[in-house]
């Protein structure tokens, strides 16, 4: 799998949103082509053409991956659009799935949920039982699960999973910044990674942030978030034994409403969050506009703390899918056409994922060390050069357990082999025959343990002596 790479476009979807009751349904279609892409037909009524499109055309046709109907329910779009990026996120590989649409039209639904009942939770609960059960069958790795929570709320960056963030004003917790270190990485000042090690700890961490969220009532929609949400699932997994860690990040983004300012009718707050959320929106779709243009050198990443952030997801290392959500009812139809064109400019941005690997230094040098060891072992005994440096207390209870194995076995056949270290062999001849002296030659029997140990002059040993008993060597003359 080493080195293994990914080329793929942006996959986008469509989710059409239930018309709420006294909505006026717009006429659309669904349809499905010979491979297997699907196109949505919007039909401009009448009586609207003349309002807002400037040419005559009446009905526009999109192509999309796949597109829900009203009915879809939310394990359907989670086995579409979230499983494979799950899947791709615990093999290593970065994900993004983003919602973009006007307000109200389903974005939090698809990427949260509701609140309501327990089968319309999103995205972000679904990914994250999935992913703790994929690990918990997955015993040939060691994995380590984090999250992070970002709000973007006009063009400041806030940490949702901050402990203050409850009790304090926005203004007076710590922004989060963006840093670029060389190799044009970012990295996010003060936005804390919160381990999560089971399902319920994840999920709590996500209601934590839900609830930070910014929440402002408008005349378009009674609960709209006025910001950009990214929920981040930090994955690394690593074979036992092995010093190769693979690290991958899933973001699953709730975007702000990309409604035209005008039509919603604010002023205030909401206008400078309307103008903010707008700008930020439009700096997304510079970008999308630069990278879907051949030969580009220059994408204006940096314009926006929102497109910093996804960098990686927009044109990058990262596989992505965009959720174009819709609420086709008469009055949107203008809205609903912009973000399909938005959706199928998205879809020409090409993206390399490749398989996140890295060395952990540390690992690796416990593992050079030991087959150092090995080598050194190996090298002495094949020049038979002599080693001067003291056996270690450990190396010198590993002998006296062989020694004690060797002397104890009735069978005349057995074998004392301790390699080619001569001074494992002193050791052998001095300890045999202390040993025989005491077990033979004395008249009151064999002396304990401790006093052949301090006849050895392995006095260090004495230290260890507990240990010793421990282990059992040598423990009287019943044995011998
Ligand atoms: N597919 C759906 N099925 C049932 N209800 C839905 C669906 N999509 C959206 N809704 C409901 O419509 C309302 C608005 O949806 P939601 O808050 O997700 O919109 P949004 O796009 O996130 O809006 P904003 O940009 O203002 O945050 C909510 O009450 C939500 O429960």
């Amino acid at each position: 799998m080493s080195g293994e790479m990914v080329k793929q476009t942006i996959q986008i979807y469509a989710r059409v949103k239930p018309l709420a009751r006294r909505q006026q349904a717009g006429i659309y279609s669904v349809g499905e082509d010979e491979k297997s892409a699907s196109s949505l037909e919007i039909i401009v009524p009448r009586d609207l053409a003349d309002g807002f499109v400037n040419n005559k055309r009446e009905s526009y046709k999109f192509k999309f991956q796949k597109i829900f109907d009203q009915e879809t329910k939310q394990d359907a779009v989670f086995e579409s659009i979230a499983k494979p990026v799950a899947e791709c996120a615990l093999a290593g590989y970065n994900g993004t799935i983003f919602a973009y649409g006007q307000t109200g039209s389903g974005k939090t639904f698809t990427i949260t949920g509701g609140a309501e009942r327990y089968s319309d939770r999103g995205i972000i609960p679904r990914t994250l039982s999935y992913i703790f059960q994929q690990l918990e069958k997955d015993s040939s790795k060691v994995y380590t699960t984090h999250v992070s929570y970002l709000e973007i709320y006009n063009e400041c960056g806030y940490d949702l999973l901050n402990p203050r963030h409850e009790a304090s004003r926005l203004e007076d917790l710590p922004k989060v910044t963006i840093m670029e270190d060389p190799d044009q990485n970012i990295h996010l000042k003060n936005l804390s990674l919160q381990q999560a090690t089971n399902e319920e700890e994840a999920l709590n961490l996500l209601f934590l942030g839900d609830t930070n969220r910014m929440i402002a009532e408008t005349p378009m929609n009674q609960a709209s978030t006025r910001s950009h949400c990214i929920f981040t699932i930090h994955i690394s997994s690593k074979e036992p034994g092995s010093a190769t860690i693979r690290r991958s990040k899933l973001h699953l983004v709730d975007l702000a409403g990309s409604e035209r300012v005008a039509k919603t009718g604010v002023g205030g707050q909401l206008l400078t969050e309307a103008k903010y959320i707008n700008l930020s929106l439009h700096y997304l779709e510079q970008v999308i506009i630069a990278l879907a243009e051949k030969h580009r050198s220059h994408i204006p990443y940096r314009n926006s703390m929102m497109t910093s952030v996804l960098r990686d997801s927009l044109g990058g290392n990262c596989m992505t899918t965009m959720i174009a959500t819709l609420s086709l009812d008469k009055r949107n139809i203008d809205e609903s056409i912009s973000t399909c064109r938005f959706a199928q400019r998205v879809a020409l941005i090409k993206n390399e994922a490749v398989l996140n690997e890295e060395i952990d230094p540390r690992l690796m040098i416990i593992q050079l060390k030991k087959v150092i060891q090995e080598l050194k072992d190996e090298l002495a005994m094949v020049t038979g050069e002599q080693r001067t440096e003291e056996l270690t207390q450990e190396e010198l209870l590993q002998l006296n357990e062989i020694i004690k194995t060797f002397l104890e076995d009735p069978d005349p056949e057995s074998t004392l082999d301790v390699g080619a270290d001569m001074r494992k062999i002193k050791h052998c001849f001095n300890y045999i025959k202390v040993y025989s002296v005491h077990v033979q030659g004395s008249a009151e029997g064999p002396k304990n343990e401790q006093e052949i140990l301090e006849d050895t002059g392995e006095r260090e040993l004495k230290s260890n002596h507990e240990a010793v008993e421990k282990k059992g060597v040598y423990t009287g003359p019943q044995q011998v």
